[in-house]
């Protein structure tokens, strides 16, 4: 049976106001709806069980009962749950042609074989169903607290059915993202169930590394004193410590972003091709880099932030009164070294261009930035200039640990496997690059990066 007659597209801003939009359901969201849809100078009507009852409804809009209500609109907002589709059934042959707007959630991930949307199209098959407003909640809608949540996804096989409601998403102030056909819907049904979804993995290494590290420091450094010397140096859990852990988990998470891409690289090396899948723990590591990337640049503000305030530590203050009054007691002026000077002030201006770089880094992967630069540059920046900042920052950890035990007055026999740790990846990782980038199997790779070269290990 035809039905394309029954709808008809709206083109025009005008002809979509004074069409009727029927909600189906007085609740929650279809009262939130439309109200907004009232406010933006649409004529809504509901479809309820109980038409008399439902008090309230927004002003504006009539109740009636479902068939009623479907015969006087093309396009009919279901804001019903799922687990109640089935009373449509009963109404198949008015609701043939007409759109169908699904804006049902689930309250699991996946909870159901197939999504939503699909199942009200193969219930309904003569009508055009189109996902939408699902992204929205109705609280959002009511309170007019949009900011989060300006962006509404609509996917549908129809392709005037999903302009219409497309339309409509504009004249309430939202923004439609069109996700394709219905097949997009599962998709579109799980985004409000995600948490975080790519800042899973690197919140997971990040307090990984930050415990592990954390309480190797408070074990060496304050509970080691305490049980050897009864010292009690507990004060150094507030800034010493983690001024300790966010440079090394920083560094840690840094040459963490590089690492995909050279065991990428050495995997393509090997197989002699790219047209052969990565493993999927290594397709995951490299779609979360920007996160873990950025974590490690919060970490190393952190650590920028921890060193600035050294100078007014009273346990900074007092080391150095201290050492000051110590010479004078002694009648002793310690002499100024020359190349310890030297060896402090390259690991304070190498820590000072490696962060420089990071916060470029980190501007550059803002989506504003990245819009405005193309391809190349973009891979110039953040692959480049990210080796350039791992550089520095190795050097400024490097530099810092050669300080402190060739010239370091406090030497403790517990840095050594802190600066292990902190350096161990990092170095790896600057290792790898260095045999990767010798010219032979750089042009290797780039002619495996471009296609030309596949072998039969594909
Ligand atoms: N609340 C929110 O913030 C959001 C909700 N949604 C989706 O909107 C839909 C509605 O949610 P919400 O308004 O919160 O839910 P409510 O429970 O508040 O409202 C659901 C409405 O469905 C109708 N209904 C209930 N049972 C049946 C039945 N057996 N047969 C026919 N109709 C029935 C009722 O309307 P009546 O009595 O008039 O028939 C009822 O008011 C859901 O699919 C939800 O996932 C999507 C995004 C956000
Ligand atoms: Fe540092």
């Amino acid at each position: 049976m035809d039905n394309s007659q029954n709808f008809i597209p709206l083109c025009t801003m005008e002809n979509k106001k004074s069409d009727t939009i029927c909600i189906f359901g007085t609740g929650d969201f279809g009262r939130s709806l439309g109200c907004k849809l009232l406010q933006c100078g649409h004529s809504v009507i509901y479809g309820s069980r109980n038409p008399q009852s439902s008090s309230l409804t927004p002003k504006g809009a009539e109740v009636f009962s479902h068939s009623e209500a479907a015969q006087r609109a093309s396009i009919i907002i279901l804001a019903i749950h799922r687990e109640n589709y089935d009373f449509l059934k009963q109404y198949t042959e008015v609701l043939n042609g007409k759109v169908l707007v699904d804006v049902s959630n689930n309250l699991k991930i996946n909870q159901y074989p197939e999504s939503n949307a699909e199942y009200l199209a193969r219930m309904v098959p003569e009508a055009k169903v189109v996902k939408a407003f699902n992204t929205i909640s109705a609280w959002a809608l009511q309170s007019g607290a949009l900011d989060a949540s300006r962006q509404v996804f609509v996917c549908g096989d129809e392709i005037y059915a999903k302009q219409s409601v497309m339309d409509i998403v504009r004249t309430l102030g939202l923004t439609p993202l069109d996700q394709g056909t219905l097949l997009a819907s599962n998709e579109v049904e799980n985004y409000p169930l995600q948490l975080f979804p790519m800042w899973r993995i690197p919140i997971f290494i990040c307090s990984g590394f930050t415990i592990l590290i954390f309480l190797y420091c408070v074990l060496t450094e304050v509970l080691y004193p305490c049980v050897t010397l009864k010292e009690d140096a507990s004060y150094l859990i507030a800034i010493s410590i983690p001024n300790r852990v966010f440079p090394i988990v920083s560094l840690i998470l840094l040459a963490l972003v590089y690492l995909p891409g050279i065991i990428a690289a050495v995997l393509q090396l090997y197989r002699g091709t790219k047209y052969s899948r990565f493993p999927d723990w290594l397709d995951k590591w490299m779609l979360c880099r920007k996160q873990l990337g950025l974590v490690a640049l919060a970490y190393a503000f952190l650590h920028a932030i921890y060193t600035l305030v050294m100078p007014i530590r009273y346990y900074v203050r007092w080391w150095s009164n201290n050492y000051i009054i110590t010479q004078i007691k002694t009648n002793n002026t310690y002499e100024f070294l020359n190349h310890y000077a030297w060896l402090s002030d390259s690991y304070v201006a190498l820590g000072i261009l490696g962060f420089f770089f990071y916060v470029l880094l980190g501007i550059t992967s803002l989506p504003s930035v990245s819009n405005a630069v193309n391809w190349r540059e973009f891979r110039f920046v953040q692959s480049k200039l990210g080796y350039l900042t791992l550089v520095l920052c190795t050097a400024h950890t490097l530099v810092y640990g050669g300080d402190r035990f060739i010239y370091g007055t406090y030497y403790k026999w517990y840095l050594p496997p802190a600066f292990v740790v902190a350096l161990i990846i990092p170095c790896i990782v600057l290792s790898l690059k260095l045999i990767i980038i010798v010219p032979c199997l750089d042009k290797r790779i780039t002619k495996i990066r471009q296609g030309w070269e596949r072998n039969s290990k594909s």
